[in-house]
């Protein structure tokens, strides 16, 4: 099975039958091809079946719009499959510039006939080519908007309502057109560099030799972003010596609100794989007391083989529900909660993310993070801190669950980052940050700094 349209279609069959994450399923796909072509795909099929999966999860809310504005068959009540081939196509035709429309057309036809569907293989035809002549005659979008902004902007950019009404109230229609056209572009990824292993230059230097170009980035000092495309990630110079760790610089903000010395307590409540811990470590000089708690134990084993990568000793693992480990009580000089979240600032990354949310979801979400948060705000010693994330830049998962905290503890205060601190370029008035993507160019996040008052 080499053919790149075929795996995708197989992947995305997995996606909405079964409910499987896109990644996952692409991935089994991709390794059964390889199993069977006892090779792997060429990576230019390897893109396309990628950027096809991704695209029609993405896009999936656009491509059903066509369908049943083209279709006389609504797409929800097309046979599963079809709607897959559909929206296959009118991907191809309408988001890949380098595919020739004559070959998406093709292309899905033979897909058509291929998986049991010879005698729609002309209604599929059809459909995509009367895309094609709507697009081409009137030189305007066939996809018709509805007046509504929010529904306009939900059907264009592929997000569900919720989330745009959500986006809208706190930015405007125009800003939030800009975030939602930066969740639909790739991902990228950026390198945050182990200084008790090495720095940045000889990093860089290594990458320029290698071939692979990176960027740094403004404000973040031990951050480099990769710029072309780089291959295994285990086969980039420094990574099996501990050089640096993949971790976005919205997260890398994160660390450098946690000023640890070198000898303090420090407890990471959910550390799993340990981006956030293994900062803290570097951060300390791989001295002093730290603790990697996590709910999950399979996560925490990459904690260790994050730690043992890095050469980081100093981090010690804990399994179980941070809400019941009463052991730490006043103990840490600082505490990071980077909570579990509905992940809505990393849209960009996770494609089907968007559609597993819901507004009842969010509400369970914050709920939880508030008791977190009560519960690991008693680790700390008078004196000490408490760092908050998120990787969700909805407010219920932030502000409210922050408001809501000191209004019943009258000892916390928020603590803004310090002016010499990378986190001060993007603090706001009440001394928190959001970081906004389509601003920053980074993940969206939530965080912020909360110190216990001193006991007299
Ligand atoms: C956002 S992720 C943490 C990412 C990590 N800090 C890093 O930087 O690599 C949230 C983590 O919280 C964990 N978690 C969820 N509920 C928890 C709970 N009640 N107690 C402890 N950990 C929990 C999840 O297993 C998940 O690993």
């Amino acid at each position: 099975m080499s053919n790149p349209r075929q795996i995708a279609f197989l992947a995305l069959r997995d996606v909405h039958r079964r409910g499987v994450f896109a990644d996952i399923a692409l991935d089994k796909w991709l390794q059964k091809a390889k199993q069977q072509e006892e090779s792997a795909l060429i990576p230019s099929d390897r893109r396309l079946a990628t950027e096809l999966v991704y695209g029609c999860v993405r896009r999936m809310r656009t491509l059903d719009a066509i369908i049943d504005q083209l279709a006389k068959k609504k797409s929800a009540n097309q046979p599963d499959d079809l709607r897959i081939i559909l929206h296959l196509g009118l991907y191809q035709l309408r988001y890949l510039s380098t595919i020739p429309a004559s070959a998406a057309v093709n292309t899905t036809v033979e897909l058509t006939k291929d998986n049991k569907f010879k005698g729609l293989a002309g209604f599929v035809n059809g459909l995509l080519r009367q895309y094609i002549r709507l697009a081409e005659s009137e030189n305007t979008d066939p996809l018709v908007l509805p007046d509504d902004e929010i529904s306009r902007l939900g059907l264009l950019h592929s997000f569900p309502d919720w989330i745009v009404a959500n986006w809208c109230d706190r930015l405007g229609v125009a800003e939030t057109e800009k975030l939602c056209t930066w969740f639909n572009q790739s991902p990228t990824l950026d390198l945050r560099i182990n200084p008790l292993k090495t720095t940045l230059e000889e990093v860089e230097t290594a990458f320029q030799s290698a071939g692979v170009q990176v960027a740094r980035l403004p404000h973040l000092p031990q951050a480099l972003r990769l710029c072309s495309g780089a291959g295994a990630i285990e086969n980039l110079p420094g990574y099996q010596a501990g050089w640096w760790t993949i971790q976005d610089s919205s997260a890398q903000l994160v660390g450098s609100l946690l000023e640890a010395k070198p000898g303090q307590v420090a407890i990471d409540a959910c550390a799993a794989p340990g981006g956030k811990t293994t900062h803290l470590a570097e951060m300390m000089g791989d001295t002093g007391t730290i603790w990697a708690c996590d709910k999950a134990p399979s996560r925490l084993k990459k904690v260790k083989e994050n730690a043992d990568r890095l050469q980081l000793q100093s981090i010690q693992t804990l399994s179980g529900d941070s809400r019941n480990f009463t052991q730490f009580h006043q103990t840490a000089d600082w505490v990071l909660l980077d909570a579990p979240c509905s992940g809505l600032g990393t849209l960009h990354r996770r494609a089907d993310a968007r559609w597993r949310q819901t507004p009842e979801n969010i509400q369970e979400l914050s709920q939880l993070q508030g008791e977190l948060l009560a519960e690991t705000a008693n680790w700390v010693k008078p004196g000490g801190h408490l760092v908050y994330a998120t990787c969700t830049i909805h407010p219920k998962e932030n502000e409210e669950v922050i408001l809501g905290f000191l209004a019943s503890h009258a000892d916390w205060e928020i603590d803004p980052p310090t002016t010499d601190s990378p986190a001060a370029h993007f603090a706001q008035p009440e001394g928190w940050i959001t970081v906004w993507p389509h601003h920053h160019d980074m993940d969206g996040f939530f965080m912020v700094r909360l110190r216990k008052q001193q006991t007299e």
